[in-house]
């Protein structure tokens, strides 16, 4: 079964460091939801506090209808998936993967080790328990490695181990803190597609805390983007993509990066990109603004294979290359910007470039102005009437 999650005004600090500030979040019964932000943004503060396993302060936690946030750990209907497994060493396989179920329904007497046997009852419990554990360990294809310690497992069969743990308590929720950050990139591939298995056979939340963006997108029905200790932004994967409300959102999002560039403007000069005069697609202020835009909506005006009729051109030395398969990604240099300028382009377009063997030459970049982003000096972003935007050639600019 699945529940809905409510969080109410999460306030955190660790001594006197806010770690997390009014996080309020609703989730609803079945969804994918992930955390995604840089380390120390408070995504596992998060979920440890949704598990009960960060003592409560003013904040309210909501599972389904019941209030649980006075409910210890091991009463909420939860499982949680930690990044280091947090497996027993000393146990094996079927050991750990019971304990959740002997908590729950040994009395502690019956959980001792030798005479726990003969506690009155407990020897049906325990086969019940045993016949659980084989039918969870099968689902995920560990039913021969059950008498085995986790020392003797590779780092693909502990994962298993702990997904197994989370999956016997039939949890309402699971909650996984990067589970996968510590296998290997083609293993992290195969366990990406069995969780997104696990969450449409158990049809289950799920809340799923990553760094790696490409979890996030191709996981979630949602994603949160955290950081400093507040959600910046909530949507789905395309919304985050497509409409990022905020400069950090935008730069988060994507590989590689947005292309953004500082503008200049001011009533007197007007404005300029990198250098290039630009008329802004709003009202010129005393103020930096940024443009952004995404890789795939640059192309290299030296090539004309896809004319752009709208576009800011601007020009940039080529750095490097990097070959994808059918696309290539184009580094330029422009003299007015840090970060290099990164260009999504078909192979095809590197081969004819290739042949003219001007590397070294300078490019034209055209940037389509329809994809351009464009934030405030404090990044936030503003929607700017395109349509009404051209670029000024140099005579025009005011002096
Ligand atoms: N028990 C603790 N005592 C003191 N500070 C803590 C404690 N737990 C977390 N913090 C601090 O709170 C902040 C948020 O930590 P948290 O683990 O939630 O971040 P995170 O986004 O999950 O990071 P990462 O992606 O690196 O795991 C960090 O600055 C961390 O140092």
């Amino acid at each position: 079964m699945a529940a809905s999650v409510r969080l109410e005004k999460v306030e955190k600090y660790y001594g006197t460091k806010r770690t997390l500030a009014q996080v309020s979040l609703d989730i609803a019964a079945g969804e994918f939801l992930t955390l995604v932000g840089p380390s120390g943004c408070g995504k596992s503060t998060l979920l440890r506090i949704i598990a009960g396993l960060t003592t409560h302060e003013h904040w309210r936690v909501y599972i389904g209808d019941r209030d649980v946030t006075q409910f210890p750990a091991r009463d909420r209907p939860v499982s949680m998936v930690f990044q280091s497994y947090a497996l027993y060493p000393h146990m094996t396989v079927a050991q750990n993967i019971a304990t959740p179920l002997r908590m729950k329904r040994l009395p502690a007497p019956a959980r001792w080790p030798l005479l726990g046997r003969f506690w009155p009852g407990s020897r049906k419990l325990r086969q019940q328990i045993d016949h659980e554990v084989a039918a969870v360990a099968a689902q995920v294809q560990l039913e021969n490695l059950l008498d085995s310690r986790p020392s003797q497992l590779s780092g693909g069969q502990r994962q298993r181990v702990a997904v197994a743990r989370a999956m016997v308590k039939q949890p309402d929720v699971f909650l996984m803190d990067e589970p996968l950050s510590n296998l290997d990139a083609r293993l992290r591939v195969h366990m990406r597609s069995e969780i997104a298995a696990l969450h449409q056979r158990t049809g289950a939340t799920f809340i799923y805390v990553t760094h790696d963006q490409v979890e996030a997108m191709t996981l979630s029905s949602r994603v949160a983007v955290v950081m400093d200790g507040s959600i910046v932004q909530i949507g789905t994967p395309r919304d985050l993509y497509e409409d990022p409300q905020d400069i950090r959102v935008a730069r988060f999002i994507g590989s590689p990066e947005m292309n953004l560039l500082a503008i200049t403007s001011d009533m007197r000069h007007g404005a300029s990109v990198a250098g290039e005069p630009i008329a802004l697609p709003m009202p010129a202020t005393d103020a930096v603004v940024h443009m952004g835009f995404r890789p795939e909506s640059v192309n290299i005006a030296d090539l004309s294979s896809r004319p752009m009729p709208n576009a800011i051109r601007l020009s940039a030395t080529f750095e490097r290359m990097e070959v994808l398969g059918h696309d290539a990604l184009i580094f330029c240099r422009h003299q007015h910007s840090n970060e290099p300028l990164v260009a999504r382009a078909p192979v095809a377009d590197v081969d004819r470039l290739r042949t003219r063997g001007n590397w070294s030459d300078k490019l034209t970049l055209q940037v389509n102005l329809a994809q351009t982003f464009w934030f405030n000096a404090q990044g936030s972003r503003i929607a700017p009437a395109y349509t009404s935007c051209e670029v000024l050639p140099i005579h025009k600019r005011v002096s």
